[in-house]
């Protein structure tokens, strides 16, 4: 997402926007939450029903539209690299799978117009096959991506990291959550308040719950690290493991950059946009199942910042990995903190 210096954007460099929540959950009802039987069929997956859904045009073309367009009023890199991905899936057979993707975004997108998807089938072969795609608006690319896709290998070699040991998703609170917490100190400021509201308004389709609950106005320096459980909002269900794949390249670039701000508190991001999204699927997983997102940024320099994530399923297997750059041009805070 893009920053602009408007006052409120150190909300989002070191946390992740949330959606109206309305009333707070406890642990109880969260973990009987993503049942088929909760949702009595009628909450799927908005980011599968309307985000990820399609329009086939003619063969390999393909019309995407928007449902949630950040602040910065550029589309959304995650939902490009998402749609980008359904595009090409729906040209390789069934026995297939995303393994990778490399993408770059190379103009802002445009949310008053819906994005075209242009796939090429690049090559055909016995076990991979690779297809890319040209996001475009207005008659230009606004994203190119490479996916490539695997048929099913076993192999004797097998190794992973460990998965982080934190606190299951029962246990933390949701960002919605954390924003009525602070919206609930007294001696909160009128436009800190503005800006917690304005992020309550946000329709994102996915749920984070921090492992380390953010400052919302940060005041110390942190590492370019950060642990948050996500999923999806809504049902998907088992099945499709594609469909998982393309949620997940959605999720991953959600406040993702935002980890090579950290150690920065005196700084606010006056221009940050990813300048490029890739990806490595490992494992099957359900995207609306909660998984453990791990970021860090081993490299910032030259405005620019380097971001690599793990997504774990719950059961300490790793589901993805995930690498982006962004440009980030900074300047200094000069308000003093309004908590
Ligand atoms: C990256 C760019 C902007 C590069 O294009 P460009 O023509 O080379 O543009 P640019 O020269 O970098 O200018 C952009 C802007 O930066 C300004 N600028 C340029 N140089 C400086 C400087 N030294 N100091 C301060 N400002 C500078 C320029 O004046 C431009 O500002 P402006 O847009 O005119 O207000 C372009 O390729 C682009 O827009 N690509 C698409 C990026 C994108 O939309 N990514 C996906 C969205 S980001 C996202 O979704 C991540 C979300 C993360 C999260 O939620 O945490």
């Amino acid at each position: 997402m893009e920053e602009k210096g408007d006052g409120s954007s150190g909300l989002t460099n070191n946390c992740d926007l949330p959606e109206d929540s309305g009333s707070l959950k406890s642990p109880d009802e969260e973990s009987s939450e993503n049942s088929a039987a909760q949702y009595n069929g009628d909450l799927k997956s908005v980011l599968v029903t309307s985000v990820l859904n399609l329009e086939e045009l003619d063969v390999d073309l393909y019309r995407g539209t928007h449902h949630w367009v950040p602040r910065s009023q550029r589309l959304f890199g995650g939902q490009i690299v998402g749609q980008a991905l359904v595009a090409a899936a729906k040209s390789v057979s069934d026995n297939l799978y995303a393994h990778s993707l490399h993408c770059y975004f190379v103009r802002a997108g445009d949310p008053k117009v819906p994005v075209l998807y242009q796939v090429d089938r690049t090559r055909d072969g016995r076990s991979f096959t690779v297809r890319s795609v040209k996001a475009i608006q207005h008659g230009q690319p606004i994203l190119i991506c490479q996916a490539s896709f695997h048929k099913l290998q076993p192999s004797p070699l097998q190794h992973q990291f460990t998965m982080p040991v934190v606190p299951p998703p029962e246990d933390l609170l949701t960002v919605e959550e954390l924003i009525h917490i602070y919206l609930s100190k007294p001696d909160l400021a009128e436009k800190s308040k503005q800006g917690l509201n304005k992020l309550l308004a946000n329709e994102v389709p996915i749920e984070i719950k921090p492992v380390h609950p953010p400052h919302f106005y940060r005041l110390a320096a942190a590492d370019p690290k950060k642990l948050f459980w996500v999923r999806a909002r809504g049902y998907i269900g088992e099945g499709n493991i594609k469909l998982h794949c393309c949620v997940a390249a959605y999720v991953s670039d959600f406040a993702f950059l935002g980890t090579a701000l950290l150690p920065y508190p005196n700084y606010r991001a006056q221009f940050s946009a990813s300048l490029d999204h890739a990806m490595w699927f490992h494992n099957t997983f359900r995207s609306d199942e909660w998984m453990l997102y791990e970021c860090e940024s081993p490299w910032a320099g030259g405005s620019r910042g380097l971001v690599q994530g793990r997504l774990w399923r719950r059961d300490g297997v790793l589901a993805a990995s995930c690498s982006q750059e962004g440009v980030l041009r900074v300047k200094p805070v000069t308000e003093p903190s309004k908590l």
